[in-house]
Parts: C-alpha cells; structure tokens; sequence
C-alpha cells in the first residue's frame, strides 16, 4: 500500500477536512490534494466529488475558500481536491507565467519535453489518485462526479468526455469551454502537447463533443461580469456544441457575478446537490 502522510487536519462541520502528500509514481514527484470527509464516512463509505481548481491554485483553495464543505456534510459526500500541477519539477520556464507551469497543469499528460516526466495530471487524477483514495478512505470510487472551475472546469468537462463512466456527475463554474480557441489553452496545449494544434482537440471539450463524446447532464454557471469571460472562457460554444451534439446542459448566465470564489460560494449549494442526486442509491 503507498504511503500517504497526512499534512493537517482540521474539524468541519461535524466531518474533517485533511490536506495530504504521496509520492506519485505518475509525476514522479510528492503530490498534494485535501480530502473532506463528512461525518457520514464514520459509518462507511461515501461517494465521492472530485473538485478541480484553476490557474494559481492549490489543493487548498479550493477547500478554503467554496464553502463546499457544509454541503458535503448534508449531503454525504467525500470532496477530493487535488493540486492542480506537480511542483518543483525543475522545468525551466515552470515558474515565469501564472498560466503556464507550476499551477497550471491543465489536467492533462505532457507529451513535449521539458513538461512530459511530470505534468502528467490526467493520469494521476484517472489511475493513481483513486487508487490511493480507495487504499487509505472511507471512498466509494464508483460513485464519484466530477466539478471544476475555470482551468478546473475544462478539466471537468474533458476528463469526464475523455473517460466515459468514470463520473455519473459533472459541473463546472465559469470553465475554458474551447480551449484551442482562446489564449489560456492555445500557451498551454502549445507547451505540454507535442504535435500539430490539430491533436490538441483531444483536451477540448467542445471537439470531443462534436466528435461524439458524452457526460450526463452538464450543470454550468457563468457570472456576466467574469473578466475572462470573452476571451478565454466562451460558454456559447459550449452550448452550441451541446445543442449540436444532443448533449443536455443547464447554462445558467448570472448577472453582476465575477470570476471568483465569491461567485463560487453563491452557487456551490446547488452543485453540491446537483452531485448528490445523481450519487445516490
Ligand atoms: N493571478 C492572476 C489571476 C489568476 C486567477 O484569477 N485565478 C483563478 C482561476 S483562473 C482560471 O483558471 C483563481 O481561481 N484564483 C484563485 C483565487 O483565489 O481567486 C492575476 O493576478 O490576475
């Protein structure tokens, strides 16, 4: 069984809410996420909702910083939520942009060097991480959704288009839609991806819908005063790639709302719910 050392645990909400590291065998480096366990999981195993942060982030902010955990305590739920890149990988360049590098995985497996030996984040999050789960908490695997936001939410969206049947819920809040369209995933699928942009399509979740892939029924909210909101996010062609592809999507366009966490915690009860539904039995 790998070892996992526990970091800090914190009583929440009657659960507890733990920051942890192993030694990835997949990034070939110490990785860290959080676990909140509901006070349910004293009895027994729970499903589980994977929750995917942005650009800057780390396995801590989202867990500080949503609200999710009260939820997650209603309602049952494991929140799993890792860190969003492997950290001090040595790779030159891994630390001069905030959207490239350190923080910035992008939730998938590097093909171009310097970037192919750790930032292999679909892989840790697909193979290793459940793995590790299901050996050291009290987790239900097959029972588990799936939730991002911004850089977190394409990685929802495509690790669930990417592996179908590994989640039976996806949301995402303010996601990169079109990631090959806009600046964010153009500097970032440029970087990791070896190849022509024209294999980038397999990260992108509007291809992968257009080429026939499908979740269960999308939750998305976008705040209208998001300022990325034109030129990285472009919820309208999520919507129009699911109205193509008959893929069912909940869009919801709020008034006023920004990008950020205050954005998230208005809305991360509904999410939560929306989780717990397609969870249960
Ligand atoms: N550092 C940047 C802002 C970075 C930023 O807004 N990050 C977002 C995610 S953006 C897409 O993935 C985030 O969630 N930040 C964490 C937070 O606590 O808000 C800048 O300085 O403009």
């Amino acid at each position: 069984m790998a070892d996992v050392t526990t970091l800090e645990q914190h009583r929440c909400f009657d659960g507890v809410q733990g920051f942890y590291e192993h030694a990835s065998s997949e990034i070939g480096l110490p990785m860290r996420f959080g676990v909140y366990l509901p006070p349910q999981a004293q009895q027994g195993p729970c499903p589980v909702l994977l929750c995917l942060a942005g650009l800057t982030c780390n396995e801590q902010t989202f867990a500080i910083k949503a609200g999710a955990q009260q939820h997650a305590a209603k309602h049952g739920l494991v929140l799993v939520t890792p860190d969003t890149s492997p950290r001090g990988t040595g790779a030159p360049d891994a630390d001069a942009d905030w959207d490239f590098g350190h923080g910035a995985g992008f939730y998938l497996d590097a093909t171009r060097e310097p970037y192919a030996r750790h930032f292999r984040m679909e892989s840790w999050l697909m193979q290793e991480l459940p793995q590790v789960l299901q050996e050291h908490f009290p987790v239900q695997m097959d029972r588990a959704g799936v939730l991002g936001h911004s850089m977190g939410g394409h990685g929802a969206l495509t690790l669930a288009l990417r592996h179908p049947g590994r989640f039976r819920s996806v949301s995402a809040f303010a996601p990169i839609c079109a990631p090959t369209e806009v600046p964010w995933g153009q500097k970032a699928f440029g970087g990791y991806l070896e190849g022509d942009p024209s294999t980038w399509a397999a990260h992108d979740a509007v291809k992968l819908l257009g080429r026939g892939a499908r979740v269960p029924a999308l939750l998305v909210d976008q705040g209208l005063e998001d300022q990325f909101l034109a030129t990285q996010l472009r919820p309208e062609r999520l919507e129009q790639a699911c109205a193509a592809a008959g893929q069912p999507l909940t869009l919801r366009r709020h008034a006023g709302y920004d990008h950020g966490y205050f954005f998230i915690q208005s809305f991360i009860a509904e999410h939560v719910a929306h989780h717990a539904k397609a969870l249960a039995g």
